[in-house]
């Protein structure tokens, strides 16, 4: 594949809301790379960076950054500083991609970019990932999200597996992306060229749409939203409906008894995601956890070499009652997983892909 021919590094935000499947759309961009160098920084709401943890290793350049959202965590000069020390890290990238977190506001973020006085850097468009199982009901709760589609240069309809039936689906989201190309896929599963040539589009100036000269204006008139708000103070973002906590233990959980409280987990949880260890006989790889709403999966793969056994979990949701998730949690720890009989292991092979 060609490299990107232009001298200053695009920097391209991919957003789209938790578990749409940013991560799995990163991976595949960064699998199929052919050469082009790219920069990567990381975002994950939750106090784990499960995200950084699955890019690592496959990633020319990389910045991970946990426990809040970028685009409230840092204003325009953090994220100067960010951008700076990916294109100083001397690897020579052609690209840089920003993951936002699964509540991050794409509009901030744009703005964040085109603040940025790195020489060497230019804006290279927003692409919104949409989650075809779940985005009717997503944005009747959160009618922010076709907001997010709106402003997109590239919309990319994911996890269509799970919606065989979805060309009115398909339909909806076009009307939203008002013009933006909109990619039906399954796991992310796009042509990277796409990405690299994901130019911000030129708007014309509908009553709903972003234009990225406003968004220079607002900045240059000093009304970048940063200028206005503490740390975290972003009342009117997705994520300050949205809380998050952690579960982390160095030891091993009853695949039965998570299975229960996987099982019975409240209807405010929508995400979790995190490494599990059974530690049952025949069963003692990592199984990386995932949870988007009702859906429930298992990733089983090699523990990294030196990396300690232990079950790390980062749960996301409204809403939630930390003590009593804590409490349930900690009932699911298992002091001798060797005595566990790997029968007990089925239920959750049944959620699992190898
Ligand atoms: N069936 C199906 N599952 C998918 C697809 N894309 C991603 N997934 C799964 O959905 C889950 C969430 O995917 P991620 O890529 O982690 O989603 P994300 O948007 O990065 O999540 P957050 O950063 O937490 O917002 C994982 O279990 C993925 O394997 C898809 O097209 N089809």
């Amino acid at each position: 594949m060609p490299r990107p021919s232009r001298r200053r590094i695009p920097v391209v935000i991919v957003a789209g809301f938790l578990g749409s499947g940013k991560t799995t759309l990163l991976n595949h961009l960064l699998g199929n790379a052919d050469g082009v160098r790219i920069g990567v920084v990381v975002n994950d709401f939750g106090s784990i960076n499960v995200d950084a943890m699955s890019v690592a290793g496959q990633v020319d350049s990389m910045m991970a950054l946990q426990n809040g959202c970028l685009c409230c965590a840092v204003d325009a000069s953090g994220m100067d500083g960010i951008l700076t020390k990916l294109t100083r890290s001397g690897t020579d990238l052609d690209l840089i991609v920003i993951e936002a977190s699964g509540l991050a506001e794409p509009r901030s973020l744009v703005r964040l970019v085109l603040a940025s006085t790195n020489p060497v850097i230019e804006y290279g468009g927003l692409i919104v990932v949409v989650d075809a199982a779940e985005f009717e009901t997503g944005r009747a709760r959160h009618p922010e999200l076709a907001d997010h589609v709106r402003i997109a240069d590239l919309v990319v309809l994911n996890k269509t597996d799970r919606v065989p039936d979805h060309a009115g689906l398909l339909a909806t989201v076009r009307a939203l992306a008002d013009g933006a190309p909109v990619l039906p896929t399954a796991h992310g599963r796009v042509d990277p060229a796409l990405l690299f040539d994901a130019e911000p589009r030129e708007r014309d100036t509908g009553p709903r749409q972003l234009s990225f000269e406003d968004l220079r204006a607002d900045l240059a008139d000093g009304h970048d939203h940063h200028d206005h708000h503490e740390h975290g103070a972003c009342a009117d973002h997705l994520h300050a409906a949205y809380e998050s906590t952690e579960f982390s233990v160095d030891a091993a959980v009853h695949p039965r008894r998570l299975m229960r409280f996987l099982e019975s987990r409240p209807a405010g949880l929508y995400r979790m995601k995190g490494d599990v260890y059974f530690g049952v006989p025949g069963h003692r790889q990592r199984f990386r956890l995932h949870t988007v709403c009702a859906y429930l999966r298992f990733h089983r793969s090699r523990w990294p070499e030196g990396e300690p056994r232990g079950t790390r979990l980062v749960l996301i949701g409204t809403g939630l009652d930390r003590a009593v998730l804590d409490r349930q949690l900690h009932e699911c720890v298992e002091p001798e997983p060797d005595q566990v009989d790997p029968q007990a292991m089925l239920r959750i092979l049944r959620h699992t892909e190898s």
